[in-house]
This record gives structure tokens, sequence and C-alpha cells, in this order.
């Protein structure tokens, strides 16, 4: 382990004297904790945690090399894979693990006590959640509680703390296994309004599980889900029962799969695209649903806000040997001759991937979907005027929310009388249980249960197709 290693962003608090001079008393707290093994994952893990429960950034973001601050510089790849574990699980099951810790520590959390809390929740997630030495779990977190001057009176109190949660952690398995901690309240109140109790609590019940990973292929499902040790889902999609590196993997370097949720798959089919035509990707990075587009010999021009996004577009489509022009520019305004078919994959609120993404429910707040909805909203009304006579539209989002969904399209029907809405029928390939009344795609996490835990759900996803009168 280097001593360039670093746990930032902590406040300074000062100088401290070496043997050396004066250096500044982070770095003297960071070359200390490089000296003992596993203390700076842990140290990572915790302040990731806070950035994604107090700072409100994404996990991924946090993992990236651009991260800033980046609490992982240094790190060789077994301590990125053990931080990305625990701030993983411990954002998975966070409802829970702050209830275990509630009721251990009675008179809550001492006052300016930093980051005290994200210590404790990431050695409650290794306690309660993973594979990891009690022993070391513990000894660690009191280890990092000393390192800082603001946590450090608090040292005996995270031992206590964690060891009493030792003591009774049956007890917190079972609540745990209960399932009604980990989904905040505002948004289970929301899913048990709109799908009823009992899909509420599967869909609460499928977020605490690791998602499995599945892929999509440019040829020969039955093949790929041979090599790769998966099964073909009944959508052509290739899920695996191994969480491999995915650039490890066979047939990642020659450009054979990518990584795409069974359900994100599926809106890229229903809008059919056809050798030649020209679509416009509206929201494209980082091009999963392009990759589909550009597969089938359409046309595709790739839009998207973020340029720092379309770079990875790029380089995955350049790994795939696929094409598409690429721009940079606010779909909302953008402009263009009219194209034979639009794919709007609109920002949304995403909670229907907080399986893979268990930071979404901890960083989205009720406003939010207001505020996605309304851009939802622009990028229709702008895909309208974009679309050829006799063209079409299939606007999608990752979202539970009717609001990004059902709701935005009733209204768009509303308001676009040469527009109709096209349902999703049995020749699209998809299953008639993802199709709702109105014969849009509706996707829940619970769907496709399957007693092998590794095989089981999909994504949220909603997608409406939409014709334009010719
Ligand atoms: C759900 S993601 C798209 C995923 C992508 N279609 C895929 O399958 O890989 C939404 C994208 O919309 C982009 N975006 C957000 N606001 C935008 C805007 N006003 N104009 C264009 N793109 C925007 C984001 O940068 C993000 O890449």
């Amino acid at each position: 382990m280097s001593d360039s290693r670093s746990f930032r962003g902590r406040p300074k608090t000062g100088r401290q004297s070496t043997r050396q001079g004066f250096v500044p008393a982070e770095a003297a707290r960071e070359a200390e904790a490089a000296k003992i093994p596993g203390l700076p994952a842990r140290l990572a893990a915790a302040a990731i945690i806070a950035d994604v429960a107090q700072g409100g950034h994404r996990l991924d973001e946090c993992f990236s090399p651009q991260a800033v601050p980046s609490r992982l510089t240094g790190f060789d790849a077994r301590d990125v894979a053990l931080a990305r574990s625990i701030a993983t699980v411990a954002l998975r099951r966070l409802g829970v693990i702050r209830h275990a810790l509630a009721a251990l520590l009675e008179t809550g959390l001492p006052r300016q006590a930093g980051r005290l809390e994200f210590t404790l929740i990431a050695a409650a997630a290794q306690l309660l959640f993973l594979d990891a030495a009690d022993h070391a779990a513990i000894d660690l977190a009191v280890r990092a509680t000393k390192l800082e001057p603001k946590t450090s009176p608090y040292s005996g109190l995270v031992n206590g703390v964690l060891r009493n949660l030792l003591r009774r952690r049956e007890e917190f398995l079972e609540l745990a296994a209960s399932g009604d901690f980990d989904s905040p309240a505002w948004l289970l109140q929301r899913w048990r309004k709109h799908y009823g109790e009992e899909t509420a609590r599967a869909i609460a019940a499928m977020h605490m599980r690791e998602p499995p990973l599945d892929l999509s292929v440019k040829s020969d499902p039955e093949d790929w889900a041979e090599r790769l040790d998966g099964v073909v889902l009944p959508t052509g999609s290739v899920r695996l029962r191994t969480h491999a590196p995915i650039a490890e993997l066979p047939g990642y370097d020659e450009g054979e799969w990518w990584v795409q949720d069974a359900a994100a798959a599926l809106p890229a089919r229903l809008l059919a695209p056809k050798p030649d035509e020209r679509i416009l990707d509206m929201c494209a990075a980082p091009g999963g649903k392009t990759a589909q587009l550009a597969l089938a010999r359409a046309h595709v021009v790739a839009l998207d806000r973020s340029a720092e996004r379309l770079k990875i577009l790029a380089a995955n489509l350049a790994r795939l040997g696929l094409r598409a022009d690429v721009a940079v520019a606010d779909a909302t305004g953008y402009q263009a001759q009219p194209f034979d078919a639009i794919l709007i994959d609109a920002p949304c609120s995403a909670t229907g991937t907080a399986r893979r993404h268990p930071d979404v429910p901890w960083t989205k707040k009720p406003g939010d979907i207001d505020a996605l909805a309304a851009l939802q909203t622009k990028m229709l009304a702008r895909a309208a005027l974009l679309t050829k006579a006799g063209g079409r539209i299939v606007y999608c989002t990752c979202s539970l929310e009717p609001e990004e969904g059902e709701q935005q399209i009733a209204s768009f029907l509303r308001r676009n009388p040469d527009f109709r809405r096209e349902p999703v029928k049995s020749e699209d390939g998809v299953p008639a249980e993802f199709v709702n009344r109105d014969g849009d795609l509706r996707t829940l996490p619970c769907y496709w249960p399957n007693d092998d835990a590794r095989l089981a759900g999909i994504d949220g996803f909603f997608a409406a197709r939409l014709v334009r009168q010719a």
C-alpha cells in the first residue's frame, strides 16, 4: 500500500509537527492510515457514503476516475472493490442500518462529531451484510474514529455501539429481512398509491437485492449465453449468473455485446429501426440504445447535452464497431430536418433502477419528480416538431413514477391531436405482462421472479410508442 493514498475532503485542522518538519495534519493522517491494511478502503467507503447520503452525489460518480473529491487516489483494484462493496451495501440497506444505530445510540449521535455517523454506517454494513471479519470491522472503525480530531473523543462510543450491534445482530437481521426500512417513506407511499400495497412491498424487496448482469448481444444470444454461463431471456437479452469484471469476459474486446438491463433494451426495439432511416436518439449517452439503433443500420444522430458523456458513447460505439453522428446540444431547443423516428430516453428520477443504483432513493427528493417531468414535457414537444408526417416517437424513462410515464403521455396526446398511440403488441417481442391497459410498456423490478435470486427481476421502465399522422 503506498503512502500516497488519500482520504481527502476532511476539515483541515491545522498543522502538526513531524520529524521532517511541518506537514498538513490531513497528510499526516493519510500517511498514518495507509500503514494499516484495510483502513484506507474503509475510510473511503465512509466518505463516499457521506458524499452520497449527505452531499447528494451519485454513487457511480464517486467511483469514476474524475471524482471530485477523489476518495480513491492511489488505491489498488482490491481496495477499490472493497470500498465499493461496503458503500453499495450500506446504501442499499441504509434505512435498516440507520434504524439499528438509532436503537443502539440511546441519546442519538453526538453533535459536532464530524463523519462519525458514516464511520458507524460503514462498519454496520460490514457486520450485518458482508463477509468481513467482525473484529476487523470494529477495530478499523475505532481506528478511523481515532484518526480525526473531531471524532477521536468518541472511539469508546464507536467500540461500544458496534459490539452491541454484534450482540443484537440476529434481531437486526430479522428486521432487515422484513424490508420495512430500506426505502424512504415518501417513495414507498407513492408506490403503494400507484401499484398497491403488495406490489409496493415486492418492489422494495427487489431493491435490497444485487441485480443480475444483462447483456445485449450483436448476434447469436444462445451461443453467448452458453459461453458466458448465462440464460437467454424471453426478450432476447442474455442474463449472466456470474459477476466477473466485465472487461475480462469473452467477447468484450471484440465488441460482441454491451451491458444493458433487459428492460432498457425494449424501447429501441419498440421503435423498430430500419436500415437507412434517419433516427434521432435525443438523450443518447452513454449509448446503449444508440448501439441498438446503429446495429439495425439506421443513420443515427446521437444527441446529448453532456459532451463528457458523449465521449463515453463514442468509446462504446468504437468498441462495438458501430457508428452514429454525435451532436452536443440541449434537446429542448434542438433544430434539424424532421426525422423518420425519434427515441427520447429522457432524464428522469431513475427510481426504476434502484437495484443497480442504490443511491437513487437517498439522493432524489419529491420536488425532483415535478422538475424532471417539466423537462420531459419540453422534450416531447420538441420531438413532436422534429418528427416527419407518418414518423414515430418512442418515449421512455427508467422511472416508476407515473408523472414521468403514463401521465406524461396522456397529456402529450391531449396536446397533440396529430399523434396517436401505437400500442405495444406481442409481435414486438414484449411479454404481455409488461404491457399496461393503455398499451404502453410498464415493467416493475419485481417482474420475472426466479427461485435463483441471481436471475430475478428487471429494471422499472415505462415506454410509449407514438405515431404522427401521415
Ligand atoms: C437516461 S440517460 C440516457 C441513456 C442512454 N439513452 C442509453 O441508453 O445509454 C439521459 C441522458 O439525457 C441527457 N440529458 C439531460 N438533459 C438533457 C437535455 N436538456 N438535452 C439533451 N440531453 C439531455 C443526460 O446527459 C443523459 O445522458
